[in-house]
């Protein structure tokens, strides 16, 4: 019996979203949480014929809690994809002022209801709205840093997509052989692909172009489709596979599953809540104690990371790119964590 709640399902990738959520046998309950048109999609979800039981909450008004209240009590797994998305021409962080106070309510809420439920972080910019996220845990005194989790997916999905096209083998079986880690912005999203010797061997035979342009393309593939959706929206199908593919990974660990693949998928995270997380941050990271590593679950929690430093033969190249990340990073984090030091919660 697992329930799982979708904050801004009627959204772009809160729809698909939920549409695959409720594809998963192992989900018994399906709640869809927004403050628009979340009873519609439930209506709809719910005459499909799997096990999940699908119910729509939405406020009467601004000040109506009971919505959100009802959509969280007795939830085991929480995905947030509610807020606003980009317009060509605005970077992730031009959101910040719209989704902060988004995500600092909502996870404020969490908290209160379902303080021990498993949190993904979808809306943006990641960099920052995952430390709102810990900040307000923190705050409310039911912090589990094994339980939030920046989705940031996407980015390898990305990444195995348009590496495979440079290699010619196919995208699935790169899942699992290759990572991102980093953050979920532009410069801070930082590709490896050295870590297993087959792909290595194909990568060595691309040139210094292909290889500079692959990165470029994996750093700023967000930008490619808000260009093409040219005011529309940013990624909603492709994040609503990623995000699922994130969240099945969850449902698999509370079904007694092991994760699967070599390199399992990554998540921007809180380190020095996780075993050795500290010394990760403090030998390789400069400090920054927000970043994507590639994570073990077990049980819906997080049971260890894969250290990229010691495992994944990071490149001198892939090194460089750590250190431009890891600038960016702190700066948004930084700015994360002074919202919610400022914040009434
Ligand atoms: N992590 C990633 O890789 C990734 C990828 C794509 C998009 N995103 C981000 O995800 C977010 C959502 O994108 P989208 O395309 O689905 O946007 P969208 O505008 O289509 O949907 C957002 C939904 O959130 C709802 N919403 C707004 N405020 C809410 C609140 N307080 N509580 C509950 N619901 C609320 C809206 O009503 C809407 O239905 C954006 O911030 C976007 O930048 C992240
Ligand atoms: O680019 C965006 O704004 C949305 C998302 O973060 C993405 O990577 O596609």
């Amino acid at each position: 019996m697992v329930k799982v709640t979708v904050c801004g399902a009627a959204g772009g990738i809160g729809q698909p979203l939920s549409l695959l959520l409720k594809l998963n046998p192992q989900v018994s309950e399906l709640a869809l949480f927004d403050i628009v048109n979340a009873k519609g999609v439930a209506a709809d979800l719910s005459h499909i014929n799997t096990p999940a039981i699908v119910t729509g909450y939405q406020p009467a008004n601004k000040e109506d809690k009971t919505a959100i209240v009802e959509s969280l009590k007795g939830t085991d797994l929480v995905i947030i994809p509610a807020g606003v998305p980009r317009k060509p021409g605005m970077t992730r962080a031009d959101l910040f002022n719209i989704n902060a106070s988004i995500i600092r309510d909502l996870v404020a809420n969490i908290a209160r209801t379902a303080p021990n439920a498993a949190i993904l972080i979808i809306s943006n910019p990641v960099n920052s709205t995952v430390p709102i996220a810990a900040e307000v845990l923190k705050k409310l005194g039911v912090f589990n840093p094994k339980k939030l989790f920046g989705v940031t997916t996407l980015d390898s999905v990305r990444a195995e997509t348009f590496l495979a096209g440079l290699i010619n083998v196919s995208p699935t079986s790169l899942q699992g052989k290759i990572s991102v880690i980093g953050g979920h912005s532009g410069d801070t999203i930082v590709p490896l692909i050295n870590a297993t010797p087959e792909i290595a061997r194909k990568v060595a035979t691309l040139s210094t172009d292909q290889y500079n342009k692959f990165i470029n393309r994996v750093q700023y593939g967000g930008d490619e489709v808000v260009k093409a959706k040219n005011g529309v929206g940013s990624a909603t199908l492709s994040m609503a596979y990623a995000g699922y593919r994130f969240a099945e990974n969850v449902l698999n660990s509370l079904a007694g599953k092991e994760t699967s693949g070599s390199i399992p998928d990554s998540s921007y995270v809180y380190l020095p809540g996780l075993p050795g997380g500290k010394e990760l941050s403090t030998k390789y990271l400069n400090g920054v104690d927000f970043f994507s590593v590639p994570v073990v679950l077990e049980g819906g929690q997080i049971k260890s990371f894969v250290n990229p430093f010691e495992l994944l033969k990071v490149t001198n190249d892939e090194t460089k790119l750590v250190k431009v990340a890891l600038d960016g990073l702190s700066k948004s984090i930084d700015q994360g964590v002074a919202f919610v030091t400022a914040s009434k919660l």
